[in-house]
């Protein structure tokens, strides 16, 4: 397509930026995107990405997928499989990328020409990702992850855009959502939430990068609030799989979801004040915990769990029912349950507290009603997070 043909169809009052916004210059200038992942979200993300840099005249309509290199049964790389189909055969089967799609197995080869970054991959991988990109990105680049976890380091929780942000000196805001990645690349309509921190202007410009008709985007100036909905409703979602495992209902998968947010909400303003009570209402917040308590991985690896007794171990079921797919809630629950212990919170929080507890098989999958309510509720610490 010729970029006279491309036109800037994305929403409209999206590109007035009121303050801190950067240039008509830069705005206008083409950006080059690569994705930095290709799970099953990440070879969504590029599909929503490629089909719009193709009709937008501030991108190149190159976008560049890095593929962690795996080989196939067939004997085959999958990035080379990836570029012959323009499909990703074992992470997102009987998809087209679309042909601006390139995936490339050199990480450093990948990211080298990008100034815009997009991070997707498992959080567990995502330190020593960075590791290997230190010094090797443009100084101008930005970053945006859609990654659903957080590291905990001596200091203390770090979440994922902080650290791409302290290892590359890069500005990283995040997109979180209601968006099981299997739908969206069914193209069923669903919404998401770019968190930033001060710059409306590269806001805008990532909702513009992934607004399509039926991926509805929208920016809220609250990066931590929506990086940990992103995060914590993962623990929620394993609570919620032991459920279904022991087969007690929708009151009670309910009620676990309410306890969970609940938590989600003033763990969340614990680690950070600024975090906004609205937050809660985007997509990022109750959406995403309701669509991952119904029908995401972590959900149903949980009922595995659940209903072989806690007999076969999370790690176990991962591999025999994910295909290679990885679940962020079990590890998320383990990190959660060592800052609460840190900060002697872990009173404070009996769902997550007990579903680590169930993971590690310290207590039994029935323990997720009897434990996950035993907490008084009172409404205090340090002044900002209350539960009610
Ligand atoms: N799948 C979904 O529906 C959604 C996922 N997310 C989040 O997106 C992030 C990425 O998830 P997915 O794209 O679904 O990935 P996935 O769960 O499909 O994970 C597999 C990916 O990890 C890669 N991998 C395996 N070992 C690796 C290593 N040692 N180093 C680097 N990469 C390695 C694989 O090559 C593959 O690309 C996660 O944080 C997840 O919570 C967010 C929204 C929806
Ligand atoms: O984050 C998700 C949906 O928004 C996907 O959740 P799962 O990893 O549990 O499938």
């Amino acid at each position: 397509m010729s970029p006279a043909m491309k036109a800037e169809n994305q929403p409209q009052e999206e590109l007035t930026s009121p303050e801190n916004t950067i240039s008509n210059d830069e705005l206008h200038q083409k950006s080059k995107v690569t994705v930095v992942g290709s799970g099953n979200w990440g070879s969504v993300a590029t599909k929503l990405i490629a089909s719009n840099t193709l009709k937008l005249t501030s991108f190149h309509d190159e976008v560049r997928m890095w593929v962690f290199e795996e080989t196939l049964p067939s004997g085959e790389k999958l990035s080379e499989v990836i570029n012959k189909t323009n499909e990703n055969v074992k992470y997102l089967p009987g998809i087209k990328l679309g042909k601006n799609v390139v995936a490339d197995p050199d990480l450093e080869n990948a990211v080298r020409d990008a100034n815009m970054l997009v991070f997707v991959t498992p959080h567990q991988f995502m330190e020593g990702i960075c590791r290997k990109l230190v010094g090797k990105i443009r100084e101008d680049a930005e970053a945006i992850s859609l990654i659903k976890g957080m590291e905990v380091k001596m200091e203390g929780p770090c979440m994922i855009s902080t650290l791409i942000t302290e290892q590359l000196g890069i500005n990283c805001c995040v997109l979180m959502g209601a968006n099981i990645a299997h739908e969206i690349a069914q193209e069923k309509f669903s919404e998401a939430t770019v968190g930033y921190r001060t710059n409306r202007g590269i806001a805008e410009k990532w909702v513009r990068l992934f607004y399509t008709p039926y991926f509805i985007v929208s920016a809220v100036q609250d990066v931590e609030g929506v990086e940990l909905c992103g995060t914590l409703k993962n623990v929620v979602a394993i609570g919620a799989g032991f459920v279904d495992g022991l087969e007690m209902g929708n009151n009670t998968k309910a009620a676990i979801m309410r306890i969970g947010l609940r938590e989600m909400k003033a763990f969340s303003k614990l680690l950070f004040s600024s975090v906004k009570d609205s937050t809660f209402f985007e997509s990022c917040g109750v959406a995403d915990l309701i669509t991952t308590c119904l029908g995401g991985r972590n959900r149903k690896v949980a009922e595995a769990f659940a209903k072989n007794g806690g007999k076969r171990s999370f790690d176990v079921l991962e591999a025999e029912m994910l295909q290679g797919q990885k679940l962020q809630g079990v590890s998320t629950a383990r990190e959660v349950y060592e800052v609460l212990s840190h900060r002697g919170w872990l009173e404070l929080f009996p769902l997550f507290t007990t579903v680590h507890e169930i993971c590690i098989g310290h207590l039994p999958p029935t323990a997720i009603v009897e434990h996950s309510e035993r907490a008084p509720k009172f409404s205090l610490v340090e002044g900002s997070a209350q539960y009610y």
